[in-house]
């Protein structure tokens, strides 16, 4: 079988050895950050649960402490301690790097802190501006426009983001496809803009699967990958993909921050990689049909689905979007995506509600928008309880959850019982 650079499942020669051939990436998501298993005699990735690492060597704990000080380079044998390295989070990082095409990868607590320590590095360095297209997720949002880290931010479009570098911009932002209105950037084009500033891409909504930003010129490739990577909706985190020295500069910070992924996590992370390719493509088809049915219907005035792709659909209803979140039944009504199960939220209330109105308009968030994460169910299922929901009537299909006043309930449709809270 001819291996083909060109085809965009395919990982490229950077990531792998030099004389092997090319592994596609599906075989990456299961192999990547597990190489040395079989010879420990593990199948497994090991759990290491460790918050410090003895030593009777205290010198030479001192001078790996000033080697990683002056470098941020990984450590070599036991990190010391577990908020400056853990080897369950570094098979992650490895394989989440080789599967973006970056040398490095690092990660955090959350997506919010690995999207921190990319503008704390810049701050360091005095470079406190940042030009950036909206729409972003709107926490991402909140934490470039609020001034908690002294950041000073340039909104523009795609195309006025060369006139709005400054000598002291230290990165520029886009999110391609955007959440939550799924609005595409020619990421290619972008990072020529760029010059010589890093462009951070936020890939959390395409995933390597669809699409790999490095590739296009990213400098920082940004992921929660509480979303897609997890993908079961049981673990939050982050992290960025880029090159080795901005990986230290990103260690440095995430040690002296204490934004660090837990061992747990960074096990289920990479455990979610190993079906990535095969979760994002199967409910992307989903997607793309219910795309296509929302666009006809009578209660839907616009849909949007991008080009490249993907699980994500936002569409704007003609009646009360409040009404459909709360008349699905099989569909979860709640924020986050790339979960197993499909997810409904709206953005004004919830994922933007920390954007200003103003801004939220500015940037496509109506509100008579609704997103869609599209998850793993059968395609009829979902429609029949989409539809019921956008026409007002009740969907035959059973509740999955609905959290309400911290009370806990059983719900089958029609049939509330409450329970008593813990
Ligand atoms: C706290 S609100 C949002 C969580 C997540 N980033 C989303 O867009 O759904």
């Amino acid at each position: 079988m001819t291996r083909s650079a060109a085809r965009p499942d395919r990982a490229t020669t950077a990531v792998t050895a030099p004389d092997a051939l090319p592994r596609a990436l599906a075989t990456e998501a299961v192999h990547a950050g597990r190489e040395d298993l079989a010879a420990q005699g593990l199948h497994a990735a090991p759990l290491d649960l460790s918050t410090t690492y003895p030593s009777a060597d205290s010198r030479g704990e001192a001078a790996r402490l000033d080697a990683f000080a002056a470098t941020g380079a990984e450590f070599e044998g036991p990190p010391v301690y577990g908020r400056l390295g853990n080897p369950t989070v570094a098979r992650f990082e490895t394989a989440l790097a080789r599967l973006e095409g970056t040398e490095s990868a690092v990660a955090f607590a959350s997506g919010m802190a690995a999207l921190t320590a990319c503008l704390l590095v810049r701050h360091a360095e005095g470079l406190r501006h940042v030009v950036a297209v909206r729409p972003l997720y709107g926490c991402s949002d909140h934490l470039l426009s609020g001034g908690l880290l002294g950041t000073e931010v340039t909104w523009t479009d795609p195309a006025g983001i060369a006139d709005a570098l400054r000598a002291d911009t230290g990165l520029v932002m886009v999110e391609s496809p955007a959440n939550p209105t799924l609005a595409e950037t020619d990421l290619a084009a972008v990072a020529h803009a760029c010059g010589s500033v890093p462009l951070l891409a936020d890939n959390t909504f395409a995933t390597p699967v669809l699409q790999r930003p490095a590739e296009a010129g990213a400098r920082l490739v940004l992921h929660s990958a509480t979303k897609y990577l997890g993908g079961h909706g049981d673990v939050l985190g982050g992290v960025v993909a880029c090159d080795e020295e901005f990986a230290r500069r990103l260690r440095q910070v995430r040690f002296t921050t204490g934004g660090v992924l837990h061992p747990l996590a960074g096990y289920l992370l990479l455990r979610g990689l190993a079906t990535l390719p095969v979760r994002m493509r199967a409910a992307s088809a989903t997607a793309a049909e219910l795309s296509r049915r929302l666009a006809g219907h009578p209660g839907v005035a616009r849909v949007h689905y991008p080009q490249l792709g993907g699980a994500m659909v936002a569409f704007e209803v003609r009646g009360d979007p409040h009404d459909v979140t709360a008349g699905v039944r099989l569909i979860t009504p709640a924020v986050s995506l790339g979960s197993v199960d499909t997810l409904l939220q709206h953005p004004a209330s919830i994922s933007h509600r920390v954007v200003d109105a103003a801004d939220r308009t500015a940037g496509g968030i109506s509100e008579q928008l609704l997103r869609l994460s599209v998850g793993l169910e059968d395609v009829e299922d979902l429609w029949q309880d989409l539809d019921a929901a956008l026409s007002g009537r009740p969907s035959p299909t059973l509740r999955a959850s609905v959290p309400a006043g911290g009370r806990r309930y059983a719900v089958a449709a029609g049939a509330a019982a409450p329970q008593a809270g813990p």
